[in-house]
C-alpha cells in the first residue's frame, strides 16, 4: 500500500494536498486541469520534491527521506530517457547498475526483457536504429528489468500514434499484472486512463482526491474536470 499521509506540497504560490491510499498492485491514473499538480505530485512520490509537510509511506515503511535511487519505485517519461550513443543492452544495464556493467546473468535478464517487450535479439542497437515504438518499449524493458513495485507512468506513450499508444498500454498493463506493479499515471488523455487504469485520482482545485473507479467518474465528471475535459 502507498500512503500519502497528510501530505503537503508547494511549489512557490502552488499549494497541493493529498490523503490517500492507494492499493498494492492497483493501477491508478492521475486526472485534472493543466496545472493542477499531477506532475508535482509524481515528483514527490519520485522523491524529487520535497513535501512541505506530511510523510510517504510504502507498506507501512516511512520513505519520506529516502533518496529518489532508493525508493522502491521506477519511472517512464515521454522520452525514455535511453542513451542515444549506447546499445540497447548498455541503456538497460545502467537501469541495474549505475557503471553499466553486465555479467553473464546480467545479460541474461537483459535478452529476457528484451523479448518481453517483443525487442527479441536487438540487443545490440542503438536507440536512433529503433522506430518510436520500439524506444518505448525499450524504456518499458528497462523498468521491467529494475523490478520494482511502484511504476511511476508521466505522459510516457504521448508521442506515439493511437494504435501505438493503446498496444504500449496493453503492454503496460499486462507487465504489471504479471508482477504485480503498483501503477500510477499522469495522463491527458480520458481514454487512456479507462485502457489502463481501473482507479483514478483527481487532483483539482489544490487536493489529490482519494482514488475512485475510473468508468463512474469520466462517465459523470465534477464541474472541475467536466471543463478540463469539455464534457
Ligand atoms: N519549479 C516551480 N516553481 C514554481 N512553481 C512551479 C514549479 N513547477 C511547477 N510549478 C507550478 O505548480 C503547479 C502545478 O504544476 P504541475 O506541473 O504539477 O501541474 P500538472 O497538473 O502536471 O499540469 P499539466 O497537466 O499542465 O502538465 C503549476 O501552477 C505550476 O506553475
Amino acid at each position: 500500500m502507498l500512503t500519502l499521509d497528510r501530505l503537503t506540497l508547494t511549489q512557490g504560490d502552488f499549494r497541493l494536498d493529498a490523503d490517500l491510499t492507494i492499493q498494492t498492485g492497483a493501477r491508478v491514473a492521475l486526472i485534472g486541469p493543466s496545472g493542477a499538480g499531477k506532475s508535482t505530485l509524481l515528483s514527490a512520490i519520485a522523491g524529487f520534491l520535497s513535501p512541505a509537510s506530511g510523510r510517504i509511506l510504502w507498506q507501512g515503511e516511512d520513505i519520506t527521506a529516502t533518496p529518489p535511487g532508493e525508493r522502491p519505485l521506477s519511472i517512464l517519461f515521454q522520452d525514455q530517457n535511453l542513451f542515444p550513443h549506447l546499445r540497447l543492452e548498455t541503456n538497460l544495464a545502467l537501469g541495474l547498475n549505475p557503471k553499466g556493467k553486465i555479467d553473464a546473468t546480467d545479460r541474461a535478464r537483459i535478452e529476457t526483457a528484451l523479448a518481453r517487450v517483443g525487442l527479441e535479439g536487438m540487443e545490440r542497437r542503438k536507440p536512433g536504429a529503433l522506430s518510436g515504438g520500439q524506444q518505448s518499449r525499450a524504456g518499458l524493458a528497462r523498468t521491467l528489468l529494475r523490478g520494482r513495485p511502484i511504476l511511476l507512468l508521466d505522459e510516457p506513450f504521448a508521442a506515439l500514434g493511437p494504435a501505438l499508444k493503446s498496444e504500449m498500454l496493453a503492454l503496460v498493463a499486462e507487465i504489471a499484472r504479471e508482477q504485480g506493479t503498483t501503477v500510477l499515471m499522469v495522463s491527458h488523455d480520458p481514454e487512456d486512463a479507462r485502457a489502463l487504469c481501473p482507479q483514478t485520482v483527481l487532483v483539482a482545485e489544490g487536493r489529490a482526491h482519494a482514488p475512485q473507479e475510473t468508468g463512474p467518474l469520466l462517465d459523470d465528471p465534477p464541474p472541475a474536470l467536466r471543463d478540463y475535459l469539455g464534457s
